[in-house]
């Protein structure tokens, strides 16, 4: 059975009450993570960033979330590079930084976009360094030479596979297909090509502790770009749908200080919206519900004599929560949706 599922649970980190110097430690991480994904020819910063510092925090594990992790450890270990496919907001990114956590070797993150090339993967030239050298070839007479040597700088693929770093590269199948090409002769041959470098050292050998982890949304990976099936078959494929209903609850308690009976009306509610409704209800949506809810509560609004929250408030809470995926459809869906969500309260 589902709650099954979930029993021995341990959650690490803090809920959103945390005191301030949990606040700045996850701040500081944070930043790692951001230089992580924002390393390479631009600033110079070094996209190796430390397991632990891009440990998802807070992180709960019931046996869903272990068994699914040990799912990708294993094939990280079977030298396999997993894919990780599923709905928005399900749990993929949080899973995938805590396997490369428990594999204890760094992390580079990537997130795939359509500006994604060749070149942002492995590198490129940046610019000339200029120096100048003082010949004395005959004595008493100086000649000096302008010399141009150009500069060569890694991005993150080729940090990640000279390292032996694990590579988490989040929605990759945003990215153009053919940025991917470098990939193909990093997983069957063990070797990448830095098109555009010049020299013997245009390739590197793969590091045997190199592994990648890639996630993509279920729909965006259907739909945006057809990644080359040369490609998608050298990786395995693991599946995350959301969790059961314990593990969700889980999540939400882990995240946000409100009562227990409050969470389970959040999650209920949620996972109702999500089988009712055409779009996208995922983990996330009902985080941010009950961040809202937490607040609202604070202000002693919108509970009932019993202590629960009023059909009203969760209507309008989960409405300001959900609008944003029907945004543009127009006034009738924005009405409908909101008739749906009081049907479902
Ligand atoms: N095991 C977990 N412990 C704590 N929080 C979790 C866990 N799994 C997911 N979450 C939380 O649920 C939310 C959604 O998770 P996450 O961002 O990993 O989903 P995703 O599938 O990568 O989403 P997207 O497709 O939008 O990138 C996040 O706020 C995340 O912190």
């Amino acid at each position: 059975m589902a709650d099954d599922s979930s029993r021995k649970r341990k959650v690490r980190g803090r809920k959103i009450r945390s005191d301030r110097s949990t606040k700045e430690g996850r701040r500081a991480k944070k930043e790692l993570a951001r230089k992580a994904s924002n390393a390479g020819a631009k600033d110079g910063d070094s996209p190796l960033a430390d397991p632990a510092a891009v440990a998802p925090e807070p992180f709960v594990e019931t046996d869903a979330v272990t068994a699914l992790r040990d799912r990708i450890t294993g094939w990280l270990e079977a030298e396999q590079p997993v894919h990780l496919i599923g709905p928005t907001g399900c749990g993929k990114t949080a899973l995938a930084l805590s396997a490369a956590e428990t594999r204890g070797r760094p992390v580079v993150w990537l997130n795939g976009d359509e500006a994604v090339d060749t070149a942002a993967l492995v590198g490129d030239h940046a610019g000339g360094e200029r120096y100048k050298e003082d010949d004395r070839f005959v004595s008493g007479v100086s000649k000096q030479t302008e010399i141009v040597r150009e500069r060569w700088v890694d991005n993150p693929l080729s940090v990640a596979v000279r390292e032996g770093a694990t590579l988490v590269y989040n929605e990759f199948s945003r990215s153009d297909p053919a940025a991917h090409n470098v990939l193909l002769s990093v997983f069957e041959e063990g070797v990448l090509e830095r098109p555009g470098k010049r020299g013997e050292d245009r390739t590197i050998d793969v590091h045997p502790e190199f592994r990648a982890i890639l996630t993509s949304n279920d729909t965006e990976y259907a739909g945006v770009h057809d990644q080359q099936d040369a490609l998608l078959d050298r990786f395995v494929g693991v599946h995350v749908d959301y969790y059961d209903a314990e593990t969700e609850r889980e999540i939400v308690r882990a995240h946000v200080d409100i009562a227990n009976e409050d969470v389970e009306t959040v999650v209920t509610t949620m996972r109702t919206l999500r089988d009712d409704l055409e779009i996208v209800v995922g983990t996330r949506a009902a985080i941010t519900a009950a961040k809202g809810l937490a607040v609202f509560d604070g202000k002693r609004n919108g509970k009932s004599e019993t202590g629960e929250f009023d059909d009203d408030l969760l209507t309008d809470v989960f409405m300001d929560v959900l609008v944003p995926k029907i945004a543009g459809d127009g006034p009738d869906d924005v009405s409908t949706l909101r008739s749906r969500i009081a049907d479902s309260v």
